[in-house]
C-alpha cells in the first residue's frame, strides 16, 4: 500500500488552525444559507478578510500540483449548501458517457457552467455551459484571488456517496490553455485522489513509478499545473466507508476561437 503524500490539513501559513481563528462567516449558519440571505454577507465577510493559504507542493516526475485549503470549514459549509440549492445537474443522454465506443452511465451526477456559448467535450460528452451562478462566481473569483489565474468554464461533480467515483482519465482536451491550471475545489465528504503515471499502467506497463495519493478535505484546492495531465491520469475511486456527499469543482479555461 503506497503512502498518501503528508497533507497538513488543518494548519493555515501563520501556523494557525481552524480552531484559533476567528471564523471568517460566524453569521453564516447553515439555516440561513437556506434561507439563501446570506450570500451579500459572505462575499463582503470574505473579502474583508485576508485568507493566506499555506500551500503545499506536490511534485514527481512530470506532475507538477499545488494544494491548500481555500475555505475555513464553516465557509465552506455554507458553500456547499448553497451549490445544493443552486446547480441543476444534467439529466438523460447527457448521464452517459461512451468509452472505446461502449455506452456507460456516468457514475456521479454533472453539470457545467461558464461564459456565454462555451462548449466542453469530456469523454465524449459535448457538455454546453450554463450561466454563472452566485456562488459559482464567487468561489471562482476566489480562486482567481488566490492563484492569479482567470477561468471561463466549470465542471461540476456531485458524488452522492463513496459509491459514486470517476475514473481514471487527463484532462488533455485540446481546447484548454495549457498554461491555465485545473484548479479542483472540493467540497464535503473528503475523498481519495489517486495520480498515476502513464507509462506504469495496465499490463503492459513500461515502468514501475509509484502512484501519488492524496486526500482532497472539505474547502481544498488542488492545482493541476502543466504538464502535469500530459504525464498523469487522475482518478476519483470508489470508498464504501464513505456515506455522505461530496461536490467537487474543476474550473478550466477554454480556448475557443483561439481566444483566452
Ligand atoms: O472529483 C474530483 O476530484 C475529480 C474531478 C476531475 O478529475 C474532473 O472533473 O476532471
Ligand atoms: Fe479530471
Amino acid at each position: 500500500m503506497d503512502a498518501f503524500v503528508s497533507q497538513s490539513r488543518k494548519r493555515y501559513i501563520d501556523g494557525t488552525t481552524d480552531e484559533q481563528r476567528e471564523p471568517v462567516l460566524k453569521k453564516c449558519k447553515e439555516e440561513e444559507c437556506n434561507q439563501g440571505i446570506v450570500k451579500e454577507d459572505v462575499k463582503e465577510k470574505a473579502y474583508l478578510t485576508e485568507f493566506s493559504q499555506s500551500w503545499q507542493k506536490i511534485e514527481a516526475e512530470g506532475l507538477d500540483c499545488d494544494y491548500a485549503l481555500l475555505f475555513p470549514k464553516e465557509e465552506a459549509d455554507c458553500l456547499y449548501t448553497q451549490l445544493e440549492e443552486e446547480v441543476v445537474y444534467l439529466t438523460g443522454d447527457k448521464t452517459k458517457i461512451q468509452v472505446f465506443g461502449k455506452v456507460y452511465n456516468v457514475p456521479r451526477k454533472q453539470a457545467s457552467c461558464g461564459d456565454a456559448g462555451l462548449t466542453y467535450t469530456y469523454s465524449g460528452v459535448s457538455l454546453q455551459a450554463s450561466p454563472w451562478t452566485p456562488t459559482l462566481e464567487y468561489i471562482r473569483d476566489a480562486v482567481t484571488k488566490a492563484t492569479g489565474q482567470t477561468f471561463n468554464f466549470v465542471l461540476i461533480n456531485r458524488y452522492k456517496d463513496g459509491h459514486d467515483h470517476m475514473g481514471e482519465h487527463r484532462d488533455d482536451e485540446r481546447e484548454l490553455d495549457p498554461l491555465c491550471p485545473i484548479a479542483s475545489v472540493s467540497l464535503g465528504a473528503v475523498r481519495d485522489f489517486v495520480f498515476r503515471h502513464r507509462e506504469s499502467r495496465g499490463k503492459q506497463r513500461r515502468r514501475q513509478i509509484n502512484p501519488v495519493k492524496l486526500e482532497l478535505a472539505h474547502g481544498s484546492l488542488l492545482l493541476m499545473n502543466s504538464p502535469t495531465n500530459t504525464h498523469w491520469y487522475h482518478s476519483l475511486p470508489a470508498r464504501k466507508r464513505v456515506l455522505t456527499p461530496r461536490i467537487n469543482l474543476t474550473f478550466r479555461r477554454i480556448l475557443q476561437d483561439g481566444k483566452k
